[in-house]
């Protein structure tokens, strides 16, 4: 029981591929979002899921079931759009009930149950008779959730549903969307282009990028073993600091030219790169002649700041998060270097690193 994506493409034009040989399965119940550049595809993709876009090639299955050509009323899916798509002369009661009352087979005993149980869950029950116009941007956003809760639909798709909302609703949103999704065991498949979304909600995460999916796997292992520089680059705030690196010998290298480090698997013979996560940097305030970099600017976040430096060679910015109480400002000469784990990429920006990194400090 599960939704099969099969080497599933898209061209709009015959000419331009949106969407490259997708190959993904999605468990029963499971949380499984969709991440990746503005542009990437993934709209499209869940469209295609919900039968709203055609499919170029390929087969999608849904619980054992072919449905590339089945209208979207008859795949028992349900969507939330980021526009919530709201009727504006509806009350929020019937707005909830309305897809209920369009399958006709639902008695009128079933479907208040249904609609008053969704709309206890999202704590709407009050205003149940409001207009959508009478509602701020998080309350529609419930009512559009207590309306694919009330559907009773096996899969729940939601195309970046927190977009229009502030920072601090958006938070409290996710959260409630994660309960929700927990508490009915909902399959819910969801578009961001956020990657603290899906890394916060997602019991697996699928990468777009350049039509292609470049990873799927859990939010751990995109983040501790992307599959190239692209995911490693997508994932974490600030991002990771890529820089190109030279052989010194079997286990040391030298990073951008600017510092040594040892690390324990095979050093490649040439032209690859290494990724160190800013939290991995380590810095040290030191007199010109010493220095390998200079600061640029000094963040700071309360628990710890992040110092954005420029390193000695090839104009390369780099950024590292320090203590709080760490004393950097603007054009300090610093000696830059890392501790614990790094990545390595080759020239065509693959993950080739076989154990981690260690650092020779
Ligand atoms: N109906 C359409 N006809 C032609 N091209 C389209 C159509 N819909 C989308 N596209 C193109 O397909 C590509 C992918 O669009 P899509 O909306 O799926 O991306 P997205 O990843 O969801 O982007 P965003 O995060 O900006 O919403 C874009 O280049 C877009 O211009």
């Amino acid at each position: 029981m599960s939704t099969i994506l099969t080497n599933v493409s898209k061209s709009y034009d015959s000419d331009k591929t949106v969407l490259n040989d997708v190959t993904a399965e999605i468990q029963t119940g499971e949380f499984f979002v969709i991440v990746g550049p503005s542009g990437c595809g993934k709209s499209t993709l869940l469209r295609m899921i919900a039968g709203l876009t055609s499919i170029s090639e390929g087969e999608i299955h849904i619980d054992g079931q072919m449905v590339n050509d089945l209208p979207p009323k008859d795949r028992n899916l349900t969507m939330v759009f980021q526009s919530y798509a709201l009727f504006p002369f509806l009350s929020v009661w019937d707005n909830v009930a309305f897809g209920l009352k369009a399958r006709k087979n639902t008695s009128q005993a079933e479907i208040e149950e249904r609609v008053n149980e969704a709309l206890k869950m999202v704590n709407l029950e009050e205003l149940k008779d409001r207009k959508p116009r009478e509602l701020s941007g998080g309350q529609r956003q419930r009512v559009a959730l207590a309306r694919a809760v009330a559907s009773d639909a096996k899969i729940c798709l939601m195309d970046e549903p927190l977009s229009n909302l502030d920072a601090q609703l958006r938070i409290k949103m996710r959260q409630e969307i994660y309960a929700l999704q927990r508490k009915l065991g909902l399959t819910l498949i969801y578009v961001t282009h956020d990657q603290v979304e899906a890394m916060t909600m997602a019991d697996h995460i699928m990468v777009l990028h350049n039509s292609q999916v470049q990873q799927i796997g859990t939010p751990t292992e995109i983040y501790k073993h992307p599959a190239n520089e692209f995911v490693a680059s997508f994932f974490g705030v600030p991002p990771i600091n890529i820089m190109p690196a030279v052989k010194i010998n079997d286990q040391t290298i030298k990073v951008n030219g600017d510092f040594e480090m040892s690390i324990d698997q095979q050093v490649p013979e040439s032209d690859f790169q290494v990724g160190i996560r800013p939290n991995e940097m380590m810095l040290e305030k030191v007199d010109e002649l010493t220095a390998n970099a200079t600061v640029k600017s000094v963040e700071f976040l309360g628990d710890e700041k992040i110092v954005y430096a420029k390193m000695a060679h090839n104009n390369v910015e780099i950024a590292a998060v320090v203590a709080s109480d760490a004393e950097f400002k603007a054009y300090d000469t610093i000696l830059v270097s890392a501790a614990d784990k790094a990545l390595l990429f080759n020239h065509e920006g693959v993950n080739i690193t076989q154990m981690e990194a260690v650092v020779n400090a």
